[in-house]
């Protein structure tokens, strides 16, 4: 439908004051409402009464986000309820009143929140739920910070750019915020802030002055202000459909050359053994001692293909699941601060001479903070390092303010201020402590020659200045992926993989030269020491995870970034909020429900509590009910008999009765029905990864792995395995025509055994080889693995899909690497995938004992 030339000559008067249309639009839609479609009105004057409503509107947005934006799920519902012209929706008072819980007062609050939902769904996600599209647009955010400009809500802050200049004593922050770009409005005023300013004055001297609200007597815009997106977004938690991979040019679809597969499948007998959390021995350089406790054998995530269910006769295997993260920071309710000026309260610190705060936004949605804070008559700073400070800030806010109430950005940005300052007052103690020291590999990325890298994260001695933050190279990771893994496969009898010569060796293998073929932007340091990448993810995550090869060439396998699933073709999935029923939500909630004295419907599968402790961590019982699953598969598994999607889908290998399915211990979270705050404790998963993650090279021969840069607690989320989402028809497609083919798929099978009439359609699967995160890095370790995969549902509340979230089982070390049990029976061997030769080095490894050809 060609546009309605007088809305484009509408928002071009607009724009003649500085006002970008994302801002007119909503105002625009509902003036005409007001007059009743009465354009000359609008027109009248040149558009004054629609600059008057924008005006009311930017500052009716301002102070509603001021007071509030506490509940922005409810906001939405007013609003969506507005553009519904629903007479009256569930008032967020009405609400808050019901302290607590219920499942149902809400009356008929259904229509609405289901509105709302669908409306939401589509914006929060750049996709909808079912459709089919793909959209990635969405860069989620799982933000770390809030902060509130131009009487805007805030958006999430993405990313961090700290820098410090010693010559001047001074320290600056940089909080990069980045507005989600389908936003709806975009109050941020191109050039006509003054204008703005003016006028917004005017207005409030003689607010009659608007024919805005002399007309009709009806609703007025500023009655149901048109809320912004929620800037507190957590994760799109649910998945983008899509129509096939893409798999871009220059990438073959699965290298076949070694092939390591999981083949795994299958049944393992639980061992007795006590365990001991060996530490990981190969991590790279320093890996600390674990000393955790665990346990053998279970099932893992290749077990899937092979036979998912995996089992066998006595014992059995399991597959893995869900994501999820920590909640360490957990923010409160809301978060608020109008970081806009200079911020008096920064000059408290002690250190700080000056502070000064500046912000600038662009018309692309991109807002960008600077802080600056200058030291007073300190003349021995030395540059701490970024990921110090920010640690010890993070520490320091979640300790010492009562996370639910108390919160601010302000505080938070003074903290890292301040500790800048006071770590980098300290003297400089071993490499490992808190100075930024880099890894041989950076010392050789200073020296690097890479045209189009930018590549920060270098210190320079000489201007003192760091940036943390790498320009974002442009940097594709293709689609096929699978490929890594080959890359590394070196001969067995030597498995270290240490030298230009070998890795050479290795790549012509596969096939791929060692320095072609991926426009990856990264840097490659002398010949054959560092591959590194800044962000793997692409911004796709909170969090930037760099990518680091320090044992030879091989460079990062092709594959697309994903932060959350996919659905691929023919699965199916329903999420729509509709499907959420009220025992499903917990509608009448607010605030943050851990927090609530009376549990909520969403604690109800718990039997009343919650998965999290209110520090974000999973509950100590809850892990070691979920390890023991893991320990004893056999005392927990659901048999499916001769409907065993499995045995349906066909293979002379597989058993012929079922060998179960382990009936899992999920977690619920709260979600987009649910009445809490987004940052409510019980939304965890949600919001994606938070902790300082890093995909490095094993200098074993177990090709990339996943390892923490910092100290990880007993019970954190550290991420979700993402990928597609595969029916097992059609995974067995996939990889029956391709056998060689690495995969990494994983069952979500929890409700097979006891849904009796499982339709092809929803026996599903994850699959993260073309489509993935960073779990797809995370190598197996039979027995005691540091993580363990626990099924969360948020989204879905039948449990054919959920995610799978990666939670520590102890405590993790920074630097160790991260392991999980696949799973895997090595005793079995299946046809459409491999199985790789178990080189965990766990005592317990269950592949010593078997030779895989
Ligand atoms: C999910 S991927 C893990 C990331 C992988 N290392 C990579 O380079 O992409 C699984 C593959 O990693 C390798 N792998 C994982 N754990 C291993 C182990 N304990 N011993 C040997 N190879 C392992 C196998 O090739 C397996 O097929």
């Amino acid at each position: 439908m060609a546009p309605n030339p007088r809305v484009i000559s509408a928002f071009s008067a607009m724009k003649a004051l500085g006002i970008s249309e994302y801002v007119v639009k909503p105002v625009l839609k509902q003036l005409l409402k007001v007059y009743d479609k009465n354009w000359e009105l609008i027109e009248e004057e040149n558009y004054r009464a629609l600059a008057d409503a924008v005006f009311d509107y930017l500052e009716t947005n301002a102070v509603v986000q001021k007071r509030t934006s506490n509940n922005s799920y409810e906001e939405e519902e007013e609003e969506e309820a507005q553009l519904n012209d629903e007479p009256e929706r569930p008032l967020k008072r009405t609400r808050k009143s019901q302290v607590g819980h219920g499942t149902s007062s809400v009356g008929n609050s259904d229509t609405v929140a289901n509105v709302s939902a669908l409306r939401t769904i589509d914006s929060e996600n750049g996709g909808p739920s079912g459709n089919s599209s793909s959209q990635h647009t969405g860069k989620k955010g799982a933000p770390a910070l809030n902060v509130t400009s131009h009487g805007d809500e805030l958006q999430s802050v993405r990313s961090v750019k700290v820098s410090a200049h010693t010559k001047n004593q001074s320290v600056s922050l940089t909080l990069l915020a980045e507005r989600e770009r389908n936003i709806t409005s975009h109050p941020v005023v191109e050039n006509g802030a003054q204008m703005y300013a003016n006028a917004i004055k005017g207005i409030q001297e003689n607010p009659n002055s608007s024919p805005y609200f002399k007309e009709k007597g009806k609703k007025t815009v500023s009655q149901a202000p048109v809320k912004e997106r929620n800037p507190m977004r957590a994760r799109p938690s649910q998945a983008l459909r899509l129509k096939e991979p893409k798999v871009e040019p220059g990438i073959t679809s699965s290298p076949n050359a070694n092939a390591n597969m999981p083949k795994a499948l299958a049944l393992i007998q639980p061992k007795e053994e006590p365990f001991v959390d060996c530490a990981t021995n190969f991590a790279s350089s320093k890996v600390p001692s674990p000393t955790a406790s665990r346990h053998p054998d279970s099932p893992s995530m290749m077990d899937a293909l092979h036979d998912s269910g995996s089992a066998q006769k006595n014992g059995e295997l399991r597959t893995p699941e869900s994501p999820c993260h920590d909640g360490k920071n957990n923010q409160p309710n809301c978060p608020t601060n109008s970081v806009q000026r200079p911020v008096s309260g920064l000059a408290d610190a002690p250190k700080v001479s000056s502070v000064d705060l500046e912000s600038a936004s662009s018309p692309l949605g991109e807002v960008r903070i600077s802080l600056s804070c200058t030291l007073l008559n300190q003349t021995d700073f030395h540059m701490p390092s970024v990921d110090a400070v920010l640690k010890l800030a993070e520490e320091k806010n979640v300790k010492t303010y009562d996370i639910n109430t108390n919160f601010s950005v302000k505080r938070v940005i003074r903290d890292v201020c301040d500790l800048f300052l006071e770590l980098g007052c300290k003297p400089v103690e071993s490499p490992e402590s808190n100075v930024m020291h880099n890894p041989s590999s950076m010392k050789d990325l200073s020296n690097a020659k890479c045209d189009n890298v930018n590549s920060g994260f270098v210190p320079s001695q000489s201007t003192g200045t760091v940036n943390f933050k790498v320009a974002a190279p442009e940097v594709h990771i293709t689609p096929p992926c699978m490929g890594a893994v080959n890359d590394h496969k070196l001969p067995a009898d030597n498995g270290l993989v240490n030298s230009g010569e070998e890795t050479d060796k290795a790549a012509e293998i596969n096939g791929r030269g060692t320095d072609s073929g991926n426009n990856m932007a990264m840097v490659v340091a002398d010949e054959f020491t560092s591959i590194y990448h800044a962000d793997v993810t692409d911004g796709e995550e909170g969090m930037e995870i760099s990518l680091i090869n320090e044992i030879n060439n091989v460079r990062p396998p092709s594959f697309k970034y994903m932060p959350y699933n996919v659905v691929f073709e023919n699965a199916r999935l329903d999420i729509s909020l509709a499907r959420i029923g009220n025992k499903d939500c917990c509608k009448a909630c607010f605030g943050d429900c851990l927090a609530s004295k009376i549990p909520c419907e969403c604690a109800s599968q718990l039997d009343g509590s919650f998965a999290y402790t209110l520090d974000g961590l999973l509950k100590e019982d809850f892990l070691e009910e979920s390890n023991s699953i893991h320990r004893n598969p056999q005392k927990h598994l659901q048999f499916c008999s001769k409907n065993c999607p499995l045995l349906r889908s066909g293979s002379d290998e597989l058993p012929v009765i079922c060998n179960g399915h382990l009936a899992r211990k999920f977690i619920k979270e709260c979600w987009k029905k649910c009445g809490c705050h987004k940052m409510c404790g019980n939304r965890i998963v949600q919001r994606g990864i938070t902790y300082n993650l890093q995909v490095f090279m094993t200098p074993d021969g177990r090709g990339w792995g996943l390892r923490t840069l910092e100290d990880l607690p007993k019970g954190a989320f550290v991420c979700e395995y993402v990928g597609e989402i595969l029916t097992l028809k059609e995974l067995r497609n996939r990889y029956t025509c391709n056998v060689n083919s690495d995969a990494y798929p994983v069952l979500l099978d929890a409700i097979w055994g006891f849904d009796k009439n499982l339709k092809d359609d929803r026996t599903l699967c994850l699959d993260g080889t073309i489509y993935g995160n960073i779990a797809r890095f995370i190598n197996h370790r039979c027995s005691d693995s540091n993580l363990i995969d626990i099924p969360v549902e948020v989204e879905s509340p039948d449990h054919h899909y959920y995610h799978i979230a990666l939670f520590t089982r102890r405590k993790v070390n920074a630097s160790e690497e991260l392991t999980w049990d696949y799973g895997i029976d090595f005793g079995r061997k299946f046809n459409a995938i491999k199985a790789f030769q178990c080189q965990c080095g766990s005592k317990y490894c269950r592949d010593m004992k078997h030779s895989i050809v």
